[in-house]
């Protein structure tokens, strides 16, 4: 562990914690933790999928969950599993209609809750899904337990990377790896002349250098993943076959090999 950094205590019986972060909201983080988390569990990992956006969870509506969990004899929540996931969520604790008010300290307790009072043991791989920016929620993370990477998700704008640029100089100040970055909403196809669009630019490429990383994935803008996102079906299953699929397979394969590679490093040292 670095010098001066907070003592972590990992969480029993869970492999690796990776983090979904960005800077600018609405840029697709919660549609890839979601598809990534399915993805591995379809590989075979035991998967969670935590949703960290405490104030506007998505988690609920995408992966298709809507009961409260139940506690255990140690009031201890048990997450609920749907398409090989267990999942957590505030917005499975709290009434969906009612907005949360909260103050910082209360975030971070209602964070310790999701993560350390809930039965997630045992599993491989634990995928944390991130409120926009590097608040609260990012830093009580990074405080409390050992992260094994982030995975950044920009559009390719420049307002949305230089903020994902901040996020992954967070992360890093806390000795977390950053694994990638998802450039989302890349391009759009033109329905008439199949040309692609670049609505938002294209400038991922000059901030990679800067960010220091690499792209994981590129996805398109497209309303058959709006559409999946809103059935509460991962599009990785709904469109098995489709290039989706295949690239958030990808993409796990890709998360998968990278933590073998860092634990056999570790090992080294
Ligand atoms: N590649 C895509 N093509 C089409 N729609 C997409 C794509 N990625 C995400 N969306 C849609 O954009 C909206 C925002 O995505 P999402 O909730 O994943 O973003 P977010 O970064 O998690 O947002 P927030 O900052 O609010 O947590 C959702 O309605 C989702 O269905």
């Amino acid at each position: 562990m670095a010098r001066g950094l907070p003592k972590r205590s990992p969480l029993p019986g869970v492999r690796d914690i990776v983090v979904v972060a960005s800077g600018k909201g609405g840029v697709g983080k919660s549609t890839v933790s979601v598809n990534l988390a399915v993805s591995l569990a379809v590989m075979g990992l035991r998967t969670g999928l935590l949703d960290g956006d405490i104030f506007g969870p998505s988690l609920p509506l995408m992966m298709n969950i809507h009961e409260e969990p139940l506690v255990d004899d140690n009031n201890r929540i048990i997450p609920p599993i749907n398409y090989g996931v267990k999942c957590l969520s505030m917005g499975l604790l709290t009434q969906q209609s009612k907005a949360i008010i909260w103050r910082g300290p209360l975030v971070m307790s209602a964070l310790q809750r999701l993560l350390k009072g809930a039965v997630w043991e045992p599993l491989d791989i634990l995928i944390v899904d991130t409120p926009p920016g590097t608040g609260d929620v990012h830093l009580s993370l990074s405080q409390n337990v050992p992260l094994s990477g982030v995975i950044l998700v920009s559009t390719p704008q420049v307002a949305a990377l230089q903020v994902a640029a901040r996020g992954a100089q967070m992360y890093r100040t806390f000795g977390t790896p950053v694994l990638g970055l998802i450039e989302n909403m890349s391009y759009a196809m033109c329905g008439n002349c199949q040309s692609r669009l670049e609505i938002y630019g294209n400038t991922t490429e000059k901030y990679l250098e800067q960010i220091d990383t690499r792209i994981l994935a590129s996805l398109p803008l497209d309303g058959t993943i709006t559409g999946c996102c809103d059935a509460g079906v991962p599009v990785v299953l709904q469109h098995k076959t489709s290039t989706y699929a295949k690239r958030f397979h990808d993409l796990a394969q890709q998360i998968v090999k990278m933590l073998e590679r860092q634990k056999k490093e570790m090992k080294k040292e």
